[in-house]
């Protein structure tokens, strides 16, 4: 579990984010959701230590991440894996090696062999088993996704962030990417907090969504409650999404609505 509490953050007397306090929950999907310059990617920056909050206080399962001490600081950062947005791959190692790096960054005491099989086994669980030897440029940008996912999980993390992994994605390639993040976060019971401001990501892996508006967070509560959220901000939210606009219409003309939309069988990847 990660607890955030009142943070704050101003850039050049700009306040960013403003007293956030919230909580990610192990074992669960939490989405971080909101329009463009809410302030997530800096909440996200706070957590994984890139930024210094100007007050308040970030803790991982029970030690303070914030103003402790280097080492702990570098113990807890050990345990996070990232996804970047725009996957973040080394153009000139294949995807084995990608997979690979983490593993001999941070745990350098692992022999050949255990890294080989902790890569395959990585490789196997996104379903690229067959595509170690491929270069990121031989891959599409759903593949790449599985990459940054399998490095992401190599060195067996505690905490995963991944920052809009379906920027750049058709709605299927996202939706089974959604779908991979969220066996992955229940199989291995990690904690995975998620930046997004899909609608499809609410309804598909939603487990505990944080809204955040303007630097505060307005709401949190899960898929299912959602929708009936009665926060005007969040509200107006939703429904400029056009996922949301095209279900309210099949609602009136047929019967099923969202949950018919989500239910549509979709091919592989
Ligand atoms: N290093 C920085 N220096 C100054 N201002 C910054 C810095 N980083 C972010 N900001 C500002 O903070 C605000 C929130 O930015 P942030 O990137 O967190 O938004 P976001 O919610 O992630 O948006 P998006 O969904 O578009 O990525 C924006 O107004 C942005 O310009």
């Amino acid at each position: 579990m990660i607890e955030i509490h009142n943070v704050q953050k101003a850039f050049n007397g700009n306040p960013v984010l403003r007293g956030i306090n919230c909580t990610f929950e192990t074992g669960k999907c939490n989405l971080l959701l909101g329009g463009s310059g809410t302030g997530k990617s800096v909440l996200l920056q706070c957590i994984v230590g890139l930024i210094k909050p100007d007050l308040g206080s970030i803790t991982f399962d029970g030690t303070v991440f914030t103003n402790n001490k280097v080492d702990i600081r570098q113990e807890i950062r050990r345990k996070i894996g990232m996804l970047f947005q725009g996957s973040a791959l080394f153009d000139s190692m294949t995807v084995y090696e990608n997979t690979e790096f983490p593993l001999k960054m941070l745990t350098p005491e692992m022999s050949k062999e255990e890294r080989r099989d902790r890569v395959e086994f990585c490789l196997k669980r996104v379903g690229l088993e067959n595509a170690g030897n491929k270069m990121p440029s031989e891959i599409s940008g759903g593949m790449k996704k599985r990459v940054g996912i399998a490095r992401a999980i190599a060195p067996n993390c505690t905490y995963l962030f991944c920052d809009e992994p379906n920027s750049g994605l058709d709605p299927a390639t996202s939706i089974k990417i959604d779908e991979l993040i969220h066996e992955i976060t229940h199989e291995y019971g990690i904690t995975t907090v998620v930046i997004t401001h899909d609608m499809n990501s609410v309804v598909e892996i939603g487990d505990h969504i944080i809204f955040l508006h303007k630097g505060e967070k307005l709401w949190d509560g899960n898929k299912d409650q959602i929708l009936n959220a009665k926060v005007p901000e969040l509200r107006e939210f939703i429904f400029s999404s056009s996922l949301v606009r095209a279900a309210k219409r099949v609602d009136e003309e047929s019967e099923g609505g969202l949950e018919a939309l989500a239910n549509e069988p979709l091919s592989e990847v």
